[in-house]
């Protein structure tokens, strides 16, 4: 069996990648595993900071490492929060993100509500070979927290194709249309020649 590391502190992403990638016969450890390791997430991209989670990890553990960064585009909001996704609130709490979100949005009607969560995966090995990958859902944002499942911004994304709230999908459901599904199955069509 192959192990793969995810350079992420991210619960709800950990979580996503297992899914994917155990039916795939990989197992997943993420930094939890391993002993601390700091991180200066502080890339102007998507790919400026996956790189720098997966380069970081992959020289400290000596292992091949993929790392995911991701963020909520909205459109009326001239693509925020993007990169800035996590700590959008100040403090990496997705509660108060959440409630900065619908405050920011109060006025704008739902045909200017328009979104899409994007997600790159990074895979670098020691000896720095790097593989890249892309992917997003497109959407709405929603009037209230909507749906139980999912973290982050999931309870107030509409997902357009399921009509549904991401946060009211089942794992699997999220799994299939997400941003981070899509960049990990264009990941995996890669990961062979890159491993
Ligand atoms: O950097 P790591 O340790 O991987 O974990 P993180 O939570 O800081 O991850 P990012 O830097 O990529 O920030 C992405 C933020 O965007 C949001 N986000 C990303 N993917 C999401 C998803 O599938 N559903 C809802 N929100 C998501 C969520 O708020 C994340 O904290
Ligand atoms: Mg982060």
């Amino acid at each position: 069996m192959k192990t793969i590391v995810i350079a992420t502190k991210n619960t709800g992403k950990a979580r996503e990648y297992q899914e994917m990638l155990a039916p795939l016969g990989i197992e997943v450890k993420t930094l939890a595993d391993f002993a601390p390791i700091t991180i200066n997430e502080n890339g102007k991209t998507f790919e400026e900071n996956a790189t720098i989670k997966a380069t970081t990890a992959a020289n400290q553990l000596q292992l091949p490492v993929m790392a995911d960064d991701s963020g909520l585009m909205v459109d009326a909001l001239g693509g925020a929060p993007g990169v800035h996704s996590a700590r959008y609130a100040g403090d990496h709490d997705d509660a108060a993100n959440n409630a900065k979100l619908l405050l920011a949005l109060k006025e704008v009607p739902d045909e200017k509500r328009t979104a899409h969560f994007h997600t790159t995966i990074v895979g670098i090995k020691p000896d720095g070979t790097k593989l890249v990958a892309n992917g997003r859902v497109d959407g709405h944002i929603l009037h209230q927290l909507t749906g139980k499942n999912g973290f982050g911004y999931d309870p107030l994304f509409y997902v357009d194709e399921l009509g549904k709230s991401m946060a009211q999908l089942t794992a699997d459901q999220k799994n299939q249309i997400s941003h981070r599904g899509r960049a990990l199955r264009s990941f995996m069509k890669q990961f062979n020649d890159w491993w």
